[in-house]
This record gives C-alpha cells, sequence and structure tokens, in this order.
C-alpha cells in the first residue's frame, strides 16, 4: 500500500506504507541511532513525535517482548528508508512489520531520508503528516501538518504517565557493572516519578540495589515523602517541561529536605525550573546514540544517548545551579547539580536503551548521595536506618 508524508513547509514524500492504516501528525524528529529502533519507538519521550531513523535499514533483528521501554509504543509515527524482507536475530520473535501493525503506528518505508533530515536540519524540526492508501491526499496531508500546534508549551508527562502507584524491582540482564555496589542488606527506596518513564532507567536503579516506588506525575509532594524514600528520581518524559506546574512545585517541596534528588531529561529540565532556571526549544534537539558530552569536573568526553527537543538556557542559571556536562556537538547544557542540596540532573540517558554506557555513572553518583545521608544520620542519631532520615526530611519540608 502506498502512503505519503507532508511536511508543514509544503514538501511531500511518497513511500510504501509498512504500519497501520491510517493518519498520524506529529512533530517530524530524525534520530542517527543506528540500533535499538524498537526502544525508540517505546520510548513515551516520543509521544506526539514522528521519528525518522537516518540508518538506511531498519527492521533487520526483528522485535521482541525484552527490548520494549513502556507497554506500548508511544511515538507518532515511524519514517524509514528500507525495510529489509527479512528479520534474523536469535533473540527476535516479531516482524518489525507486524509489530507495527499490532502497536496501531502509522510508518512509512522508501523515503529519502537523508534529504528529508537535510530539511529538517536546517529548518529545524518540522510538524508533519503521514497518510497511507491509494486515495491519501497531499494536499490533505499538508493541510493536517499545519493543523498540528507544536510541542511548545504541551504538558504530556501527565497524559503518559502511570494511573496507579506501583512496584519494581526487577533489574536488566546484565546487571550494575560499574560504580557503587549494593550495601550487603541494605536496600535503597527510591521513589521515582513517572513523567513516562523508560523501564530501562528502573531496571538500571534496581541493579544498584534500589527497591522502587514508581508513581503519578501528579503526585503531591507530601504523599512521596510519607514513602519514606532514600531518594527521589525524576524521570523522562515527552512535551514541554515548563507547564509542568505540579511538578515543578512538588521538587520545590523536596527541595527543602537533604533528600537526594535525580533527574534524567525531562525530569533534569524540572529539577532546573524549580530552580529558578528556564527552558527553551531547541532547533531540532538531539535524538542519537553517539553524543559526545564534556564532563566539566573530569575533563572527560562522555558518549552518550541523547533524546530532546527542549534544554535549559545555561545563561538562566542561578548561584544554586552549577552547570556539569556540556554537549560537544552544539554547547547545549547537560548536566547540572545543586550548589546547596544533594541534587543533579542530566540531559541525556544514563539508562541508554539504545546506546553507549558511559553516562551510567550518573547512577552510582546517585548511590553515592544516597548512602551519605543514610551514614550521616545514623551518626547524627546514634541509629542507622533510612525511616529516621525521612522523619527528618518531612521536618524540614514542614518548616
Ligand atoms: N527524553 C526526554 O525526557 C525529553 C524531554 C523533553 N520532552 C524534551 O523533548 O526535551
Amino acid at each position: 500500500m502506498t502512503a505519503v508524508l507532508a511536511l508543514e513547509d509544503g514538501t511531500v514524500f511518497h513511500g510504501r506504507s509498512i504500519g497501520a492504516r491510517g493518519n498520524t501528525t506529529g512533530e517530524v524528529v530524525f534520530n542517527t541511532a543506528m540500533t535499538g529502533y524498537q526502544e525508540i519507538l517505546t520510548d513515551p519521550s516520543y509521544t506526539k513525535q514522528i521519528v525518522t531513523l537516518t540508518y538506511p535499514h531498519i527492521g533487520n533483528t526483528g522485535t521482541n517482548p525484552e527490548d520494549l521501554e513502556a507497554a506500548m509504543v508511544f511515538a507518532a509515527g515511524l519514517v524509514i528508508r528500507d525495510l529489509p524482507a527479512m528479520y534474523s536475530s536469535w533473540r527476535a520473535s516479531e516482524s518489525l512489520e507486524s509489530f507495527l501493525e499490532r502497536g496501531k503506528l502509522v510508518a512509512i518505508a522508501d523515503i529519502d531520508t537523508r534529504k528529508l533530515t537535510r530539511i529538517l536540519r536546517e529548518k529545524g524540526a518540522l510538524a508533519g503528516c503521514i497518510m497511507t492508501g491509494e486515495k491519501a491526499d497531499p494536499d490533505a496531508a499538508i493541510h493536517a501538518a499545519r493543523r498540528f500546534p507544536g510541542l511548545k508549551g504541551m504538558d504530556l508527562a501527565k497524559a503518559v504517565s502511570t494511573r496507579r502507584i506501583y512496584q519494581w524491582n526487577e533489574g536488566t540482564n546484565w546487571g550494575a557493572e560499574i560504580g557503587p555496589k549494593p550495601r550487603p542488606g541494605q536496600r535503597l527506596h527510591v521513589v521515582a516519578y513517572d513523567f513516562g518513564i523508560k523501564r530501562n532507567i528502573l531496571r538500571s536503579l534496581a541493579d544498584k540495589g534500589c527497591r522502587m516506588t514508581v508513581v503519578p506525575a501528579q503526585t503531591p509532594a507530601q504523599t512521596v515523602l510519607d514513602l519514606a524514600p532514600d531518594g527521589i528520581f525524576l524521570s523522562n518524559g515527552p512535551g514541554d517541561p515548563a507547564p509542568c506546574s505540579y511538578a515543578i512545585e512538588a521538587i520545590q517541596q523536596f527541595l527543602r529536605t537533604d533528600i537526594p534528588i535525580y533527574g534524567i531529561c525531562l525530569g533534569h529540565q524540572l529539577l532546573a525550573l524549580a530552580s529558578g532556571a528556564t527552558a527553551i526549544k531547541m532547533k531540532f534537539g538531539h535524538h542519537g546514540a553517539n553524543h559526545p558530552v564534556l564532563d566539566i569536573s573530569s575533563g572527560k568526553v562522555l558518549i552518550s544517548s541523547q533524546n530532546h527537543g527542549f534544554a535549559i538556557d545555561e545563561a538562566s542559571l542561578g548561584p544554586n545551579l552549577r552547570t556539569t556536562h556540556r554537549s560537544l556537538f552544539d554547547g547545549s547544557l547537560q548536566g547540572i547539580e545543586r550548589t546547596d542540596r544533594p541534587a543533579f540532573g542530566f540531559q541525556g540517558h544514563p539508562e541508554a536503551s539504545p546506546g553507549p554506557h558511559d553516562v551510567r555513572l550518573g547512577f552510582g553518583r546517585f548511590i553515592k548521595l544516597m548512602h551519605e545521608r543514610i551514614d550521616r544520620l545514623s551518626q547524627g542519631r546514634g541509629r542507622g536506618n533510612a525511616d529516621n532520615g525521612a522523619h527528618d526530611s518531612r521536618r524540614a519540608a514542614e518548616g
């Protein structure tokens, strides 16, 4: 079946439908990762985004149930160059085509993705529409693309978040290879805000000996403090961070305590906003698995996985925030830490999935901060368990 992809600037591409039938609109972005199409499509941060994969052969290794980052497909659409006629992997249980149909994802192949990417690089991310079927009308598709309102100002975190609180204990199948190891007999309790959380973040924390309580995006701060967390995690997620006032207010309350806070991607942006900084929409964002990032304190370069269209404006950081990482592609802000609290954030993806593991060190830093706080509390009171700490935090939050 044929399909068309139209952009808001009037460009039309003709291709072949390889997924669900129908129409889809969203912001068209390009991702340069050579692997990980399944993780990308199920990453909730891609909500309302049509993903173009620049690697030309997509689908070679089929799909499997283990590589899902969430229970369903979240991307709004998929654009690729070539779908191989056959797939092959010892882990595969299904073809990409059948996965797309089952996931109700509209997708188009046989597109000149190099030309499309050049347009997006020059003009910035554009709204687009994919329409499938012989009757798909390019003018109607352009019109639909132009009606897409854009992601700026869109609060999507609360729309994709879990509706109920749940526990998570499952680790990765490769284990925690670097950084501090769990202390024998001590399990750290992390309350993780789900703004669109990827499973591999939960797995990475479980590898480090954490038990996780995952809470909905709009959970009030006091409900979280009542769970007596050793640390609070702020997840990745779709959309613009600025309208997520419920999260920003909760984080401001946590920042009155001494509980360690770690934010990834949207969570990092929300931590910065809660500290008084501002976010900007990037031209075409960062979406890939080979982005070099400078760790300012060590001078080391970390190769990172990235997926964001907003960034924190470094010029807006107040004295309570310090820059820890910068992108070596465009100099944009990649990492922050609070100067007065055990709280830090990273713009890229320490959990990879897909991508390199250089930035996994961030999980170790979070564990270290939680251990340090537990030690401080046990020294201060002559008693040593995390619950004592939670009582202290609660008092601090009230004061
Ligand atoms: N992966 C993410 O958490 C993305 C954060 C935010 N939605 C952005 O595009 O910048």
